[in-house]
């Protein structure tokens, strides 16, 4: 009989070291085919102890002690495909951290390809020092905005969500990462609230076509919130509202930066175009995945579309 095949607090004790501990739980991640399966027992034996990576290697035979029912928890979570992030309730991205919520996505590394954009855009042009004022729709857990606000120190910021919790939790992750100051965070269907034209709008709307959620790993399809990885039928309906938004909202000369999944680039490209929005452009992520476009607006003021 292996560990796997009992209960997590029965083969995790008081009484077992870091090092058992260590070994035990990355065999079971591996028995039940984790992708990451030493990666994500220190990540929790670190969380659950309280202790640094280097202290797990280098104090072994210390006994884990009262943690060993947090330790037991997190591994029964964790074996029920828990993403890692969402039992430490935190994540790093652009090198910052961002507490989670259950109505938060857990950011992804793809994403720091928008920022990067968006950033270069903002620098080639020579605006980085400028009071840019930018607005994130579907804000979550408001990285991409509090990203670019952690670099572009008199820029302001606006980010919108559906979803209260996840406004609130972006509120607490700017004030964290101390830019709370120039960002505001509303809860609103789009950017219907909202007036005044922004210079670089952003955005990482749900782009999942509901048909394939079900095939989605267990870790994302279970722990994520559905009003973040739902994009309708053919996974493009948030995209019609992102880019009449873009077009209502954007001065003249202003960007708009989406995320967009594998294989979209081409259908939001056009998909903007047709709102008006030009010389859209197709960015790829580090795996080479069209991830990013990039349209601008490019009318006169006289041409904006005023708000209905
Ligand atoms: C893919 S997640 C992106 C979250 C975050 N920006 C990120 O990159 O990790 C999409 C976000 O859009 C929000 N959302 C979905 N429908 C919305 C709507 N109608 N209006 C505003 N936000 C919406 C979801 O709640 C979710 O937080």
């Amino acid at each position: 009989m292996t560990a796997a095949s009992l209960p997590v607090d029965q083969w995790i004790t008081p009484a077992t070291t870091r090092g058992e501990a260590r070994r035990l739980v990355a065999d079971a991640f591996a028995a039940a085919r984790l992708d990451t399966p030493a990666l994500d027992a220190r990540v929790l034996l670190c969380k659950a102890l309280d202790i640094a990576a280097i202290d797990l290697a280098t104090e072994p035979d210390v006994a884990i002690g009262p943690a060993a029912a947090a330790l037991a928890d997190m591994v029964a979570r964790r074996l029920r495909r828990e993403p890692v992030a969402r039992i430490c309730g935190r994540q790093e991205f652009w090198g910052l951290p961002f507490t989670l919520s259950a109505a938060t996505l857990v950011p992804r590394p793809d994403t720091e390809t928008l920022v990067e954009a968006a950033l270069k855009a903002m620098r080639d042009e020579g605006r980085a020092g400028s009071r840019l004022r930018i607005l994130d729709l579907g804000t979550g857990s408001g990285c991409i905005l509090i990203a670019l606000l952690s670099e572009l120190p008199a820029a302001t910021g606006v980010g919108i969500d559906l979803s209260p919790e996840a406004a609130r939790m972006a509120r607490d992750n700017a004030a964290m990462n101390g830019v709370g100051e120039r960002a505001s965070f509303l809860v609103g269907d789009w950017a219907a609230a909202v007036k005044a034209p922004f210079d670089l709008i952003v955005s990482n709307p749900p782009y999942i076509g509901t048909g394939d959620i079900e095939a989605l790993a267990p870790d994302v399809k279970l722990y994520d919130p559905r009003l973040a990885l739902d994009g309708g039928p053919d996974g493009l309906a948030a995209y019609w509202r992102v880019g009449a938004e873009a077009w209502r909202l954007l001065r003249p000369g202003g960007h708009l930066f989406v995320e967009v999944g594998a294989g979209q680039a081409g259908d939001v490209g056009r998909l903007f175009a047709q709102h008006g929005l030009e010389d859209w452009v197709a960015i790829r992520d580090l795996a080479g995945i069209e991830r990013v476009i990039h349209a601008t607006h490019r009318h006169d003021a006289g041409d904006m579309h005023q708000s209905p």
